[in-house]
């Protein structure tokens, strides 16, 4: 069975230069960056702000190409880059990888209904995407993910008229439905409230538990990390400085780890 995920000396750097003037240096987000996931895990990445975590969520999915040199990133055995360039196969590597961010995760004027079932168009026709032409089943398939998420009642309403904490459980929905095998969550519940953070996070757990799916988040809340995931990859300065088990890092590596930044690093969950 090939890894869920594997990367391998994954670097990316960024050309720094002030408006109209030559690149003057280089700066390295990410820096020999190298992991793996054989089983399907809740990897929660954290890091102080600046220390590369959407940056390798971007490099995972192919938004971001990493510097020349750089190992393969695969997905399920298949590349989606190496050596600074795309892999042949990051479309069906894709197909795989769900997502979702902090916000604008849902397409505002479409239906939550149609917004979750564009999750089909990775294996379906495009053209019967485009014209909304779902078989029955899909539909089916559509309204259980709803259900699952909690949302089923709110299926005609349109995005943008939902709330966020709705809207992030609409991109749950459509990665069910997308049956992804690893969803790249980006800090998705930075921008809502405790309560349905927590929700949130449950779903995130649910999906990785029932579904097998698992999950690659990145969290400002140490704690949020700490409890929802089972592994934490740490960056800082774009290195890898800790990876193992939740409950393997102590409160004064977290310190050193963030530095004055570990007073706004928790969210005390008030359970
Ligand atoms: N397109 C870009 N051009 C130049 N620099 C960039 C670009 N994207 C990211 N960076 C820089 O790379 C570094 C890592 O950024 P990244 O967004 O990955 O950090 P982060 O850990 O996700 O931060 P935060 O927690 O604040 O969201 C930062 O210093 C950032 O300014």
């Amino acid at each position: 069975m090939p890894s869920l995920v594997d990367v391998q000396s994954l670097s990316k750097s960024f050309a720094l230069k002030a408006p109209g003037e030559a690149p003057t240096r280089h700066f390295k987000a990410l820096d020999d960056v190298s992991f793996t996931l054989n089983r399907p895990q809740r990897v929660g990445l954290i890091g102080p702000s600046g220390s590369g975590k959407s940056t390798l969520l971007r490099s995972l999915s192919g938004l971001i190409v990493a510097d020349e040199g750089s190992g393969p990133i695969t997905v399920m055995g298949r590349t989606v880059q190496a050596d600074g360039r795309l892999g042949a196969e990051v479309r069906s590597a894709r197909a795989d990888l769900g997502m979702i961010a902090q916000q604008f995760n849902l397409v505002g004027r479409l239906s939550l209904f149609t917004n979750v079932a564009l999750g089909l168009l990775g294996r379906i026709p495009p053209v019967r995407g485009l014209f909304g032409l779902w078989t029955a089943e899909e539909k089916q398939r559509v309204m259980q993910a709803l259900d699952t998420v909690g949302i089923a009642d709110k299926a005609s309403q349109r995005a943008k008229t939902l709330s966020g904490g709705q809207q992030q459980r609409g991109a749950i929905a459509r990665a069910i439905v997308q049956d992804a095998r690893l969803l790249l969550a980006d800090e998705p519940v930075a921008s809502l409230d405790p309560v349905t953070a927590r929700k949130v996070m449950e779903l995130l757990v649910h999906l990785n538990e029932e579904r097998g799916v698992g999950v690659i988040v990145t969290l400002h809340q140490v704690d949020y990390a700490m409890k929802y995931c089972d592994r934490i990859l740490a960056l800082k300065d774009g290195k890898i400085v800790y990876d193992g088990p939740s409950d393997g890092l102590s409160a004064d590596r977290l310190t050193e780890i963030y530095g004055p930044e570990i007073e706004q690093a928790y969210w005390r969950d008030p359970s």
